[in-house]
């Protein structure tokens, strides 16, 4: 385990061991480019981190070693500084590429929407050249129609101050979601490619890099790592990921392991690596070399802590122009517009479902009996589902901005309706969709393969549950963060390397599951039993599962069976409404 040193306020942080390479690691920033507002453990903006990188970089080169930025994708959807400007991230663009990243790659969110991963196609890939792969992702031109890779498949690099021969690939998982004008080719044929194979036979390799929108326990690496390891049994091998939004640590072989570094730009990665061979110096194959791994607490006392730095000396000119530009852009945005204030914390996995304190129970008794209301259906019984993935935040005691209908509910998926399903067989959908009870039997095999997976691994469940996760939040917002002896609340995580990854020592949160889906019955006024038919209204995102289920039930509805449910409205702009009309006077 790492020595504990103080930090600048007297809190225990635990030091970065370092090494002949060094990297940093964001992934799934989902927007939040401007820090946490409500939590100052992850309060360091984009420009805080720039000027973080830029000092780490000066240490690791004073030493005489390398430090290379990687970011593992999904930078979009999630918060008001992407999705709040028209078109959505008109400010965000320019606030990455004002990092020096090194590596890069896209996550699925690039990909959900033509105009995303075109912009992806039009901006990031010139903005971050060479250093953004796309090792099985292809992309329509947008212009010719064309079938082509979005960016180069893989990049061999030296590093500077070590001459490390790395060769570095940048995946997706094998995501089926993406709109059609991208194509991503599965792993297990992207690593049978003439191209990978001959680069994964080059011997004048130190490292091999793979850096993915990908789980660190997933088929997807565990191919790649096996694809490498069948003809390279012994050269190193550091794998980047990201999706699953945890703080993780893989362990493949005593020379080859995988970091993944949370969400929401509440962690930076931190791995090292010691004892490679270089272009002059050949090590001995016996001597595996020292891996070592630290999630930094996205804060400004972690920043000062490990570059040795204070408030006069650790700030960039670069760095703080960038935390200017995004303070201007949620100013344009208009981000800290209240809409009303939140009477108590609401938590997606810190509260037991249903609870008072949980999310998605305040959803489903308070919200959706009053927005999911359609002017030409209002006297007919609906039941209202939405898909607990599409809820993405916590909402916090206090003002309820702009920026947190964005935060809670980025999505623009409308809402479908199917008109009068017979009620006896509508009251069954929900126990299908979240795949409890005896609902298999006789279950035709696609959909009992489909219904017969984990929850965490049916396609639009997002959460995983595993052992290492926790819930960070804000406990007491007002307490100042580290300014005493005694812990606060946050991650504690446990991986292949054991409870010593994070930098600052946290008691530990709770975390409690929570269904793919829930669901409101909205009656009509004087309506006494249960209707004979009922409308069924959905957020579209989960629509295919939602025919699926009915098949399930014998009814044969299809897409043309489905129609608009309030026209215009979306979960988040009915959010803000009923927050304005609920919330109002609690300021
Ligand atoms: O329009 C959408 C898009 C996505 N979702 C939910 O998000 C997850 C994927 O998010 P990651 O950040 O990649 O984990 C997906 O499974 C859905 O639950 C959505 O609801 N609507
Ligand atoms: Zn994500
Ligand atoms: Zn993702």
């Amino acid at each position: 385990s790492q020595p504990l040193a103080p930090s600048p306020v007297e809190a225990p942080l635990r030091d970065l061991t370092w090494g002949q390479i060094n990297f940093l690691h964001t992934t799934d920033t989902h927007g939040w480019h401007a820090g946490h507002l409500q939590e100052p453990s992850y309060s360091a903006d984009w420009g805080d981190y720039i000027s973080f990188s830029t000092r780490m970089r000066e240490k690791a080169e004073a030493n005489g070693q390398d430090l290379l930025v990687i970011d593992t994708g999904d930078r979009i959807e999630g918060n008001g500084l992407y999705d709040a400007s028209d078109p959505k991230g008109e400010y965000t663009f320019d606030i990455i590429k004002q990092q020096h990243i090194d590596l890069i790659c896209t996550g699925n969110h690039e990909l959900y929407k033509r105009n995303s991963s075109e912009n992806e196609f039009n901006i990031n890939v010139p903005n971050f050249g060479s250093s953004y792969l796309a090792s099985n992702l292809d992309i329509m031109h947008p212009e010719t129609g064309e079938q082509i890779p979005l960016a180069p498949r893989f990049k061999k690099f030296t590093t500077r101050k070590q001459g490390i021969r790395i060769m570095a690939f940048g995946f997706i998982y094998d995501f089926t979601g993406n709109e059609n004008n991208t194509v991503i080719q599965p792993v297990e044929d992207t690593v049978k490619e003439t191209w990978f194979q001959e680069a994964i036979w080059d011997r004048e390799v130190d490292l091999f890099l793979v850096i993915g929108h990908v789980p660190v326990r997933s088929p997807e690496f565990l191919e790649l790592y096996q694809a490498i390891r069948k003809v390279q049994w012994d050269t190193p091998i550091q794998f980047f990921g990201g999706h699953t939004h945890i703080r993780d640590y893989k362990k493949y072989d005593a020379k080859s392991f995988a970091l993944e570094s949370g969400r929401f730009m509440e962690t930076i990665g931190f791995q090292s690596i010691d004892g490679l061979s270089t272009s002059t110096k050949t090590v001995q194959t016996s001597a595996a070399p020292k891996f070592s791994r630290t999630y930094i607490d996205n804060n400004m006392f972690s920043f000062h802590h490990h570059t040795q730095l204070n408030a006069t000396t650790f700030p960039t000119e670069h760095g703080q122009n960038v935390s200017k530009e995004i303070r201007a852009a949620r100013e344009h945005l208009q981000l800290d517009t209240t809409y009303g204030c939140a009477e108590q914390n609401l938590w997606m996995f810190r509260a037991e479902y249903p609870s008072n304190s949980s999310i998605f129970t305040w959803l489903e008794q308070r919200v959706l009996p009053d927005i999911v209301v359609d002017k030409n259906r209002m006297n007919k019984s609906r039941l209202a589902m939405v898909n607990t993935g599409g809820i993405r935040f916590d909402i916090f005691k206090g003002p309820f901005t702009r920026d947190s209908a964005y935060i809670v509910s980025p999505f623009t998926s409308g809402f479908r309706y199917v008109k009068d399903v017979p009620y006896d067989k509508a009251s069954k959908l929900l126990t299908i969709l979240n795949n409890n009870g005896q609902v298999l039997q006789n279950m035709e095999p696609s959909l009992q393969s489909w219904m017969l997976a984990p929850i965490e691994q049916r396609s639009f469940s997002t959460h995983v549950f595993t052992q290492n996760v926790t819930v960070p939040h804000n406990e007491d917002l007002q307490r100042p963060l580290l300014s005493e002896p005694d812990l606060t609340p946050g991650y504690t995580t446990k991986d292949d390397a054991g409870s010593d990854g994070d930098d600052t020592l946290h008691t530990p949160i709770a975390s409690y599951r929570v269904p793919n889906v829930i669901q409101s019955q909205i009656d009509p006024p004087l309506q006494s039993g249960d209707p004979e038919t009922i409308d069924v209204v959905y957020i579209d995102f989960i629509q295919p599962w939602v025919l699926l289920a009915f098949q399930f039930l014998d009814l044969d509805y299809s897409i043309d069976d489905t129609a608009i449910y309030m026209e215009g409205e979306n979960l988040t702009t009915l959010l803000a409404k009923w927050v304005t009309a609920n919330w109002k006077d609690n300021c």
